[in-house]
């Protein structure tokens, strides 16, 4: 039997949730720390195993919030977890305080964070005003988009030069081509890493054959994103998710080197190396040169479950912090909250502000 890694939902227990680490966010109002009955748990999956399919199926579902608002506990869970991850526009004077002294560097996934989530993934665009203020951002930080897009196909959704992009999960990380204030010469435009190259002819003899697998279900569309691919449910009814998610496994047999994970009404194909957003971030840190500083302030947003490799890393690391985009609760290593994409570009508008109204004395980088 292969053994594979899945999320899956831990929906029967009452789990209470700590921090990580010794980081402390600043104060939330409130205090105290909350239980969440839904967790989400990586756990070991067999893939092969008969029953199991039942596990990505509880997963796929969980995964949608109209199941979520249904519990009795919805509303009241709601507000108690927004207490402890607050609104980081509420908080934004207190993370300024946090950030004082140190360099800010920037994170920022794509859909579902810089683009409002829509059914059709190739036409999930951003609107000019977020791309503006992309732009002025990175005039003042160094900017990074993580994704678990291909890197091409998420620069023609941003078209900003001046940013460091890292694609595929983070398993594709490429420097600015443009120059900015805060990203200077050719050091920063030599970036470049691939650490799963070598499954480039896997990931697309697995793409083709998961194109011919789900073409008999209506509404699955296979996403080829380079070093991983997505198999999207989200136009797939649900009384064919069982089918697909029996091709997916299908596939996945014969791959006992790429695992499965989930993120919105979407299963990510991904190789085995433990390479994740969180790697990614630590790599690009460690390219701006602040890989040992203590005076580094990151701030990772991000709405999916991809991006809680990250916030953990940021934990680990007691730096910065993570902020999820999300109206609903859910276990998260992010100290603070956005609702939605528009959430976040006022974020952003204010860290912009903030930055040109207060000149600061010298940048690291
Ligand atoms: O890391 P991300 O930038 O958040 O990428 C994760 C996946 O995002 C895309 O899918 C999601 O957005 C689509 C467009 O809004 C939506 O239709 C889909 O249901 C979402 O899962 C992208 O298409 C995937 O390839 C990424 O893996």
């Amino acid at each position: 039997m292969t053994q594979q890694n899945v999320l899956v939902s831990d929906t029967k227990s009452g789990v209470t949730v700590f921090p990580t680490t010794s980081q402390k966010p600043p104060p939330a109002p409130g205090g105290g720390y909350i239980s969440i009955q839904r967790r989400w748990v990586l756990k070991d999956l067999e893939i092969n195993g008969g029953q199991r399919i039942n596990a990505w199926l509880e997963s796929m579902r969980a995964s949608s919030p109209t199941h979520l608002k249904s519990t009795p506990s919805f509303a009241e869970e709601q507000t108690s977890w927004i207490l402890h991850h607050p609104s980081a526009l509420d908080m934004f004077d207190q993370i300024i305080e946090a950030s004082k002294g140190k360099q800010i560097v920037m994170f920022l996934d794509y859909d579902g964070t810089l683009s409002p989530i829509v059914e059709d993934p190739d036409r999930a665009f951003m609107s000019d005003s977020m791309r503006k203020t992309v732009r002025k951002l990175a005039r003042y930080f160094p900017t990074a988009i993580v994704t678990g897009r291909c890197k091409d196909k998420v620069y023609n959704f941003v078209r900003l030069a001046e940013l460091y992009y890292a694609g595929s999960h983070g398993m594709d990380i490429k420097g600015p081509t443009r120059s900015s204030k805060y990203n200077k010469g050719s050091k920063a435009q030599a970036v470049l890493y691939q650490p799963a190259s070598e499954f480039l002819p896997m990931i697309d003899e697995v793409y083709k054959q998961l194109v011919d697998k789900t073409k008999s279900t209506p509404g699955a569309k296979v996403e080829n994103n380079k070093f991983c691919v997505s198999v999207h449910f989200r136009c797939v009814d649900e009384k064919k998710w069982s089918e697909l998610a029996h091709q997916v496994k299908s596939v996945l047999k014969d791959h006992p080197k790429l695992r499965l994970t989930q993120g919105r009404k979407v299963l990510e194909i991904r190789p085995t190396i433990k390479w994740d957003k969180g790697k990614a971030l630590e790599f690009l840190l460690e390219s701006l040169g602040l890989g040992n500083c203590s005076d580094v302030f990151p701030i990772y947003i991000g709405d999916d479950r991809s991006d809680e490799d990250a916030f953990k890393k940021l934990r680990d690391r007691g730096q910065g912090f993570g902020i999820l985009v999300s109206k609903f609760a859910k276990d998260t290593n992010a100290s603070y909250s956005l609702q939605e994409p528009n959430e976040v570009m006022k974020f952003l508008q204010r860290l912009v502000e903030w930055k040109h109204l207060t000149p600061q004395p010298c940048s690291r980088v």
